[in-house]
């Protein structure tokens, strides 16, 4: 079952220096539970002077002193994440932070840590002197819980390895093969992983002190042949973790329990400002211009020599550095962003460290950072800046899973632990009392006096035995009754610790043993390939799942949209009813309007036709008498009128012609008569002498 984690950050200030004290470098961050403010009397001063924003508080998972010791930085930090590894849960444990500030300290104590390496000074803190770093820590813990834990075997391997300049190396090979590089690759379910990697057998935390110093004098060594800053690459330290527990009841058929996981201790390359890389080359201009000034024949020598590839060296590392650490930020920004835009791409693939931290970055890893920092004035920005990269880790979500595999069929892996144990037995048996041995023979029981030389024979053949009807799969297709015994991927599960590490077994032991683990790997990948297989098709299940979510998702929008659309067409159309029906009302009555117009008119046409030919009067009522009485009347009065005027309009023409004819007889009087004059004009005539 898969559940979600956020990345758990810690914040850890290292003790001050000898340099920071003698030169009263103040500190301005402080620490509070969980969170480290900026003291107040530097906040404003800082933002002030800075001329930025500056967030007063940041608050994360742990927060420790400069007083808090490894050992309690690893109990709060990491220990879950690496017990957690025994139940199949991948873990990342990554130290980041500005150079020096205790990154390798942290990882890998104080053995590990060089001295302060600008300075020359190492810190006034007894801790310094002896710490262990949380890889020991880890390891010391994991072999402790391995140990205790009877119901399980549990296999440990480590490799470790180292970027520089994008470029891998195998700090585990062999010291020939140092300065070769190796390449990265990418399998689909697998995910990017080193070709050709050397694992190497943990079985005691001798063993893993041994590794880290071969590892670290590898280091040192790749440096000066390489001409490399050993503290300015990334490191990872991989721990694989295998457990197997077995249902051991009465050695019946029952199921094997195999979890897988893998560790990542990473020590990052410090990131560093302009202005501290010139402080660091410096010194060497400085002292390429002393020689100058001795021996200006020198100068071209001295330009081409050692010192001046030094200064491009540590530039070009600063700026691979750099490019490195700021791919990791763009990741870490990205993945922060990921609950806004789900499907936003995540540049893994922009340099190697990203591309090594995919699992641990957003992936299937349980994953804590440890952000190393310096609290005085001198580093301010450095800190702000790896405080900033903490606040937005932290927002990160992993999607855990246990990598568990179960395999029903044990009784092979049961009889071969219960064959090895009476090796064991046997085995110290004859230590014990060299003299008087008991064996037993293959199938029979024989008690056989021996010398050592016999009993390493039997003893050889028994191994050589049991590891061929182990791993020698294509021997054991051949012979149809150890055919069911086979049980595939049975060998993976195979590894008694306490049997490897024995300094006891003889050569021939050791053959077999070396046999047995080539057989174990081989298995191993054809499980891991098996397993992808696996993966992919739940990949593809997963995938076709979320196609048929989408789908349905698309279907029920679509079928929302289509009622949403029909409920809108049946409210037109109800509309569109109600319109009609109001429109045929409105035409109806219209039509009983023109209807009861046209009776109207008809009788209206009737009562004229019957005033014009004044037939039927009788029919009509009193009203309707009376109304054409005063129609009639009208109409009378109308002609009157009418007649009136005409006779009057002629009246007037005649009286204006006797006007004028009488305006000519003045001047003319004989001319015309008073009898000619019309009788109204004789009347006005009349009526105005009056
Ligand atoms: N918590 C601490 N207590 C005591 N000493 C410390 C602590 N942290 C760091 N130091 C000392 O500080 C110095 C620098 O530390 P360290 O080498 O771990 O830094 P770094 O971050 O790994 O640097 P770089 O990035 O350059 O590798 C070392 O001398 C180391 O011993």
């Amino acid at each position: 079952m898969q559940r979600s984690e956020n990345i758990q950050v810690a914040l850890r200030f290292r003790p001050l220096n000898v340099r920071e004290s003698t030169k009263k470098d103040p500190e301005v961050w402080e620490i509070s539970g969980d969170t480290t403010y900026l003291k107040p009397s530097w906040s404003e001063r800082l933002m002030d002077s800075r001329k930025i924003s500056i967030s007063k508080a940041y608050t994360y998972n742990h927060c420790f002193s400069s007083q808090v010791s490894n050992e309690q930085v690893y109990q709060q930090t990491s220990r879950k994440v690496v017990e957690a590894s025994l139940q199949g849960y991948n873990g990342t444990i990554i130290a980041y932070g500005q150079t020096g500030s205790g990154k390798t300290y942290t990882m890998m104590g104080s053995d590990g840590a060089e001295l302060d390496k600008f300075y020359d000074k190492s810190f006034d803190n007894s801790e310094s002197v002896k710490a262990k770093g949380i890889i020991i820590l880890a390891l010391e813990d994991l072999l402790k819980l391995v140990d205790s834990n009877k119901s399980k075997s549990c296999y440990l391997s480590c490799s470790y390895l180292e970027i520089y300049n994008e470029q891998i190396y195998d700090l585990l090979g062999e010291k020939d093969k140092i300065t070769d590089t190796l390449i990265m690759q990418e399998e689909k379910g697998i995910g990017f992983y080193v070709r050709g990697l050397t694992e190497h057998v943990i079985n005691s935390i001798s063993d893993v002190e041994k590794l880290i110093k071969k590892g670290e004098s590898n280091r040192h060594y790749a440096a000066t042949a390489m001409n490399h800053h050993s503290s300015r690459s990334h490191t990872i330290f991989r721990v694989y973790v295998t457990s197997v527990s077995i249902n051991t009841i009465a050695y019946d058929i029952g199921e094997n329990i195999t979890t897988e996981s893998l560790l990542n201790f990473v020590d990052l390359a410090g990131s560093e400002r302009v202005s501290s890389l010139q402080e660091a080359i410096n010194p060497l201009e400085t002292a390429v211009r002393f020689r100058v000034s001795r021996s200006p024949r020198e100068t071209s020598k001295i330009r081409s020599s050692s010192t001046r590839r030094s200064i491009d060296t540590f530039v070009n590392e600063g700026k691979h550095i750099n490019v490195s650490l700021f791919y990791l930020c763009q990741v870490i920004s990205k993945l922060s962003q990921k609950h806004i835009i789900p499907d936003a791409h995540i540049p893994y693939r922009n340099s190697g460290l990203t591309k090594l931290l995919s699992t641990s970055l957003g992936g299937n890893a349980l994953t804590c950072i440890i952000c190393t920092a310096t609290s005085t004035l001198s580093q301010f920005e450095l800190t702000l800046s790896t405080l900033r990269f903490g606040g937005i880790a932290g927002s990160i979500q992993n999607v855990v899973k246990a990598n568990v595999h179960s395999d029903k069929t044990n009784e092979l892996l049961l009889s071969y632990q219960k064959d090895i144990e009476e090796l064991r037995l046997k085995l110290s048996a004859y230590e014990n009392e060299p003299r008087v041995v008991v064996v037993e023979n293959e199938g029979v029981d024989a008690t056989i006096g021996t010398d050592e030389c016999d009993i390493r024979k039997i003893l050889e053949e028994r191994i050589k035995m049991l590891t061929g009807v182990l791993f020698n799969k294509r021997k054991i297709d051949d012979e149809p009754q150890a055919k069911e015994l086979w049980s595939e991927g049975a060998g993976d599960l195979i590894v008694d610790t306490k049997l490897v590490g024995s300094k006891k077994l003889n050569d021939s032991l050791n053959t077999s043993a070396d046999f047995a683990l080539i057989r174990m790997k081989e298995m191993h990948k054809e499980k891991d390939k098996q397993q992808h297989y696996i993966e992919e098709l739940e990949q593809k299940l997963q995938y076709l799942t979320d196609s048929k979510h989408n789908l349905t998702n698309d279907l029920k929008k679509s079928l929302q949209i289509s009622q949403t659309e029909t409920g809108k067409k049946l409210s037109y159309k109800q509309q569109l009813y109600k319109a009609q029906d109001q429109l045929a009302e409105k035409q109806k009555i219209l039509q009983q309007t023109l209807e009861s117009k046209d009776k109207e008119i008809k009788l209206l046409q009737d009562r004229l036709s019957l005033v014009e030919n004044f037939v039927g009067l009788e029919k009509l009522s009193d009203t309707d008498l009376e109304f054409m009485e005063r129609l009639y009347y009208q109409g009378l009065d109308m002609v009157k009128n009418v007649r009136f005027q005409k006779k009057y309009v002629k009246e007037i023409e005649s009286l204006k012609s006797i006007i004028d004819k009488s305006s000519k007889n003045q001047e003319n009087p004989s001319k015309t008569s008073e009898k000619d004059q019309p009788s109204i004009l004789r009347g006005s005539i009349l009526q105005i002498s009056n």
